[in-house]
C-alpha cells in the first residue's frame, strides 16, 4: 500500500487543544489513564459518556450520540475485557460485544465526520506460536490461543474496519495493539480479571487474613510482558499526534516476565510472607506473547515505568481505592 493511506504522518494529527475528543470506555483502566494524560497535555473538550449513559452496543443510541456530540477524534477504550478465565468461560460475549460495539463506534464515526479514530485490540490477536518477539506481520498466520480465540477474532475485525475503511474512503483510522496492561482503575476481580490484578488481591487479601498459601493459577512457566497503563496512554496519544499508516501498531515495553516471576514480585510489593501454590487444573494459555514494538520506537516512542515501580504505584492505588 502507497500514498496517503500508508502516510507514516497523520493527516489529521491531534493538535488543537480545544479539540472535542470522544474517549470510549473513559472509566476503565485504560480509558481512565488517557483521559488522565490529555488533560494533563491540556486537551480541554473531552466527551465522555459511562456505559449506564450509553450502550455502545446499541447502534440507534451510538448514532444519536454521534449526531448531537459530532466528536473531531474518537479513541476507542471501551470493550468487553477480562483474563483468562473470563475469556475461555464466556466466548458468546467476547466475540459479540466486541463486535457491536467497534462496529457501531468505527462505522459512525467516519459517517459522523470525525477527522480520526484510535482503535485498540490486544497482544492475543496473533498466533499461539507466532515468533518472538512478534511483529505486525505475524497477524494471520497461524492458529490462535484457543482460550481467547473468539476476543481476538473481534479484535482482528476492529484492525481490518479501520483498514477497510482507510483504503476505500481514505479515512484516517488507526490500531494499537497493546500487551498486558495493568495499573490504577484495573479490574480486580478474584476470578475474571488478569492475573497481574487478581495476584495483587489474593496477596493482599492472604496478608491481611494472615493466610500461610495463596494458589497461583496454571504451571508458572507462560512468559508475559507488561506495560504500565500510564505509559499505554502515553503511547496511545503519541499515535493519534504522529501516526496514520495503514498497519496497526504495536505496543509494549519490551521486558518479559515468568508468571513465577510476575508472581514473586507481586508477592515482594504486597508483603505477603507465605508459601505459593500452583492451581495446574487451571490453563496455562499462550506459553509466550512478547512483542516486537520496534516500529513505535522507530516513530520515536519508548515506554518509561519499570515493572517494579509500575507495581508499587498499582498496590498504592490498590490500598487507596479498592481494599475492603
Ligand atoms: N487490560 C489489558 O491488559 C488490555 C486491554 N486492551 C484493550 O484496551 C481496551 C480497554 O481495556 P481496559 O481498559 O483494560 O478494560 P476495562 O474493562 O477496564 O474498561 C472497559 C470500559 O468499556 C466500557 N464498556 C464495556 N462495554 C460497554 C458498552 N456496551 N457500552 C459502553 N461502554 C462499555 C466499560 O464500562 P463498564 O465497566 O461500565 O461496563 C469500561 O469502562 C480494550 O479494547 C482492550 O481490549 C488490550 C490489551 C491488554
Ligand atoms: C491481555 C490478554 O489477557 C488474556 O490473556 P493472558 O495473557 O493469558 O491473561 P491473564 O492475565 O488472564 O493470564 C496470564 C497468565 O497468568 C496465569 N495466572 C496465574 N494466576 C492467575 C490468576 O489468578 N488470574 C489470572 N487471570 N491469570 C492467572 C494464567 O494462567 C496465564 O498463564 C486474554 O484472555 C486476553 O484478554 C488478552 O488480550
Amino acid at each position: 500500500m502507497s500514498g496517503a493511506i500508508d502516510d507514516a504522518t497523520s493527516p489529521s494529527a491531534l493538535s488543537d487543544k480545544s479539540a472535542k475528543i470522544f474517549v470510549a470506555g473513559h472509566r476503565g483502566l485504560v480509558g481512565s489513564a488517557i483521559v488522565r494524560k490529555l488533560q494533563a497535555l491540556g486537551f480541554t473538550n473531552l466527551v465522555l459518556r459511562g456505559h449506564a449513559e450509553l450502550d455502545l452496543t446499541r447502534q440507534n443510541d451510538v448514532e444519536s450520540f454521534f449526531t448531537v456530540e459530532k466528536p473531531q477524534f474518537v479513541i476507542l477504550a471501551a470493550a468487553k475485557v477480562g483474563g483468562i478465565h473470563a475469556n475461555n468461560t464466556y466466548p458468546a460475549d467476547f466475540i459479540a460485544v466486541n463486535l457491536q460495539i467497534q462496529t457501531n463506534v468505527i462505522d459512525a464515526s467516519y459517517r459522523f465526520g470525525v477527522k480520526k479514530l484510535l482503535f485498540l485490540g490486544s497482544s492475543c490477536i496473533y498466533p499461539k506460536f507466532a515468533p518472538q518477539p512478534i511483529p505486525e506481520s505475524a497477524l494471520l498466520t497461524g492458529p490462535l490461543e484457543p482460550t481467547n480465540e473468539w476476543y481476538a477474532i473481534a479484535k482482528i475485525a476492529g484492525i481490518k474496519m479501520c483498514q477497510a475503511y482507510r483504503i476505500q474512503y481514505n479515512w484516517d483510522a488507526i490500531s494499537g495493539m497493546p500487551t498486558n496492561l495493568y495499573g490504577p482503575h484495573d479490574n480486580f476481580h478474584p476470578e475474571n480479571s488478569h492475573v497481574l490484578p487478581a495476584l495483587m488481591r489474593r496477596f493482599h487479601e492472604a496478608k491481611v487474613k494472615g493466610a500461610k498459601e495463596v494458589v497461583v493459577w496454571g504451571s508458572g512457566s507462560p512468559l508475559r510482558e507488561f506495560l504500565h497503563v500510564d505509559d499505554l496512554a502515553d503511547g496511545v496519544v503519541f499515535l493519534m499526534e504522529n501516526y496514520g499508516g495503514l498497519e496497526h501498531v504495536n505496543v509494549g515495553s519490551g521486558k518479559e516476565v515468568t508468571i513465577k516471576e510476575l508472581a514473586e514480585l507481586v508477592k515482594e510489593v504486597v508483603g505477603f510472607e507465605g508459601e505459593l501454590v500452583w492451581d495446574s487444573s487451571k490453563p496455562d494459555g499462550t506459553p509466550r506473547k512478547l512483542m516486537d514494538s520496534s516500529k513505535l520506537a522507530g516513530l520515536g516512542w519508548t515506554p518509561k515505568i519499570s515493572l517494579k515501580d509500575g507495581l508499587v504505584d498499582t498496590y498504592k492505588w490498590y490500598l487507596e481505592n479498592v481494599k475492603q
